[in-house]
């Protein structure tokens, strides 16, 4: 059983630790600083690591910096069309820092 799902094309990024943030909705808000969680693919939820949650803080889509871009190994406008495609209309979202700690 995995506890969060990321979209296949964004593995090969966090097995070789170039992404190391995700932006959640706040139904994944719920996650703690110290947390190990085992990560699967949205499209088959086939395990392939597991990360340790550093933080987890709010922040607003028109708070989005380079920085977040550069955790997410994105340019600040492809990340704004990601989080458009997956939560149309969302402006309230959690960054979830995370390291990694095993890949599959
Ligand atoms: C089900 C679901 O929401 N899955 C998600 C959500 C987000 N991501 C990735 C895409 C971007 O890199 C960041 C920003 O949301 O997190 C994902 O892989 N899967």
């Amino acid at each position: 059983m995995n506890d969060i799902t990321f979209f296949q094309r964004f593995e090969s990024d966090i097995v070789a630790g170039r992404k190391t943030i995700t932006l959640r909705d706040a139904s994944e808000s719920h996650f703690t600083t110290g947390q190990q969680l085992r990560v699967g693919r949205y499209e088959d939820d086939v395990y392939f690591c597991t990360i340790e949650v550093i933080s987890v803080t709010p922040v607003m889509l028109d708070e989005l910096t380079q920085e977040h871009a550069r955790q997410e190994n994105m340019t600040l406008p492809q990340l704004k069309e990601v989080i458009a495609d997956i939560y149309p209309g969302l402006t309230a979202l959690y960054a979830i820092v995370f390291r990694l700690v095993t890949a599959a």
